[in-house]
């Protein structure tokens, strides 16, 4: 799916703003509001979640359906002949969308975009829109929210009369079976845009050769495929031109057809730390009637090969964090200027990755991540998963479209090295055994490799479960372990911890696939010491990573370390939680704890490619 662009032959018109806003409770919302003015509506910036932009109202606590409404006119001038296309970059969780009271559609799922063709539903002056959203999560959504039951590191005494009378009388509310707070609502940009009735639909490039070796700033010869798709009463493939831009705006290449390969003989590669982005001009026709689109790409390759991943033909060490969209006042909302600090807090620390946890982010960062030269695991919003979800159709069918949407809409981001099917799905316990999750994601691990036009390595991120009976993790590309040893079990011990993460380390060297930490870290309270270090203190967060990177370090299929956090996010209050998860090595409003010193240091010496060959 592209992302809406101004140019010759498009508009953009952003729907970033005020709205107006009402909640409206867990059964519906009333229908007289779908096509009237809010009735004492309350203000609420978008894109942004809206439970922290109220005092007034406790909007933390929000269980169900809000509703936001606002009013729009476009130049007549300016649509006329033209398509109209109305596109929210995502609503958390649910929506249903009406245009002037007649519903243009649903989409379920929050963290990606969605759009509807409003082009025969506007009309001239004031157009009303209404977006009702709803917050709900269950055992058949993605993220999974439990049911009857209490959230994820919840505390409970199951089965006391009293406790049990409580939980009954609870007011409804939502249990996330997953450790961030379930901010919702338009956390996204919403834009109309136009294009030609005739346009491209998509386009798709894919590095097919490179000169292998290359330094980062040498250049030698590479093929590009490419695929443009259109749609339109009568578009016509062979009105298709491409023109290939090098970073300079300067044409190195040009095409023509929808589909073709494109040779460049001094082609500049997309490395880690050393970006070279080029740009496809793609054109439909000439004259009235054209469309165009410009999208970036990378010149690239990934491979995981000899347990190794390969970028450009080099074995690639991840350095780096799982993250959140997390900010205050924002919530998960877009926050673009948060982005660019955070890249450059990602330099600062001398990192060169992250993974998108537990959901898809906004284009835009992806973009900057392109520009910058970081590296994204990209992940679905499949979080909170156990036995239950295994064997339940209609989650896995909507699975498979988190997937297939996913990866449309990041298959050229050259930043994208490999897809996360899943964080933590829970195997044993519970009587499980892990052959139902294998049935489950055998086939959506070949939907990944299936539906990538680049056919990047697929994995799927494994919680501290019983690895011995996880039947799934050894079947992926790349095995990507969540280990807490010395903080979730052996706790406060990391001679210990150091002990077990060999015993397990030695089972996996067994398996023969490169292996990496997608997780690993300790809860700590910034201004919090001590001469021994315990836990919740800056240096018992500096000595965990310091002995357990001292471990990984003597295995050479260890081919990454992403800590948990990269900075400290909100969650469900809970007596685990003070104000949060506190396992960044930077606070929520981004200042460095002692242990991200250590790792700036460390990760200084660590080099992008070679560090284990
Ligand atoms: C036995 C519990 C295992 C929890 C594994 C650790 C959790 N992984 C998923 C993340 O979203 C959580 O924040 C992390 C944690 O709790 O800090």
């Amino acid at each position: 799916m592209l992302y809406p662009q101004s140019n010759d032959a498009r508009l953009v018109f952003s729907l970033d703003g005020v709205w107006d806003f009402r909640t409206a409770g867990e059964e519906d919302y009333p229908s007289e509001w779908i096509g009237e003015a809010l009735p004492d509506a309350i203000p609420m910036a978008v894109p942004g979640s809206y439970n922290d932009q109220n005092d007034l109202v406790d909007l933390y606590e929000t269980y169900g359906w809000v509703v936001y409404q606002r009013t729009f006119s476009l130049p007549a001038r300016a649509i006329a002949g033209q398509r109209v296309v109305l596109r929210f970059d995502a609503a958390t969780h649910a929506a249903d969308v009406y245009l002037n009271g007649e519903k243009l559609g649903s989409h379920k799922g929050g963290f990606l975009p969605f759009e509807f063709d409003v082009t025969d539903a506007l009309k001239a002056g004031d157009n009303l829109l209404t977006v009702a959203v709803d917050n709900r999560i269950n055992q058949s959504t993605l993220p999974i929210g439990n049911e009857g039951n209490v959230a994820f590191f919840g505390s409970d005494n199951a089965g006391i009369p009293s406790v049990e009378a409580g939980k009954r009388y609870a007011k409804p509310q939502n249990r996330p079976n997953f450790d961030f707070f379930n901010f919702a609502g338009l956390n996204r940009h919403v834009e109309l845009y136009t294009t030609p009735l005739n346009h491209i639909a998509d386009v798709a490039f894919v590095t097919k050769s490179v000169t292998e070796g290359l330094g980062e700033s040498e250049t030698g010869p590479a093929v590009v495929g490419y695929d443009v798709t259109l749609a339109g009463p009568d578009a016509d493939p062979a009105a298709v031109r491409v023109e290939i831009l090098d970073e300079f705006g300067n044409v190195v290449a040009t095409a023509s057809g929808a589909q073709g390969e494109i040779a460049l003989e001094d082609a500049h590669l997309w490395n880690p730390g050393a970006a070279y982005l080029y740009a496809a001009h793609v054109t439909l026709g000439e004259g009235d009637g054209a469309d165009e689109y410009e999208q970036t790409f990378g010149i690239r390759t990934v491979e995981v090969k000899d347990q190794q991943f390969l970028i450009n033909g080099k074995p690639f060490y991840f350095k780096g964090f799982g993250k959140h969209e997390d900010s205050y006042f924002h919530g998960r909302g877009t926050d673009q200027l948060l982005n660019v600090k955070d890249v450059s807090l990602i330099h600062w620390l001398n990192a060169n990755s992250f993974r998108t946890s537990h959901y898809p982010y906004a284009e835009n960062m992806y973009d900057l991540c392109d520009r910058e030269g970081i590296v994204i695991i990209d992940e679905t919003p499949a979080v909170g998963m156990s036995w239950p979800q295994y064997t339940n159709k209609p989650l896995f069918e909507h699975h498979e479209q988190v997937i297939k949407d996913m990866i449309s809409r990041d298959k050229n981001h050259p930043s994208v090295v490999m897809w996360s099917l899943a964080n933590e799905p829970w195997y044993d316990q519970g009587g499980e055994k892990s052959e139902n999750a294998l049935k489950y994601f055998t086939p959506l691990y070949e939907l990944a490799h299936a539906e990538d036009p680049q056919n990047r390595p697929v994995t799927i991120v494994c919680c501290q479960n019983d690895y011995t009976k996880d039947l799934v993790t050894r079947t992926m590309d790349v095995v990507c372990l969540n280990r807490y040893y010395g903080w979730y079990n052996l706790s406060g011990d990391l001679d210990a911890a150091c002990y077990a993460l060999n015993v397990e380390l030695d089972w996996w060297e067994k398996i023969g696939k490169p292996v990496m930490f997608t997780e690993y870290g300790a809860d700590t309270m910034e201004g919090v010491h001590g001469t021994h270090g315990k836990m919740w203190s800056e240096e018992y967060q500096r000595d965990y990573f310091a002995r357990i990177d001292a471990e990984i370090d003597k295995r050479p299929w260890f081919i990454g370390e992403q800590l948990w956090n990269f900075a400290d996010f909100v969650t469900i209050q809970g007596t685990m939680r003070v104000e949060g998860n506190r396992k960044g090595i930077l606070t929520r409003d981004r200042q460095p704890k002692m242990a991200a010193h250590f790792l700036r240091d460390r990760w200084a010496a660590i080099p992008n490619f070679g560090y284990k060959a």
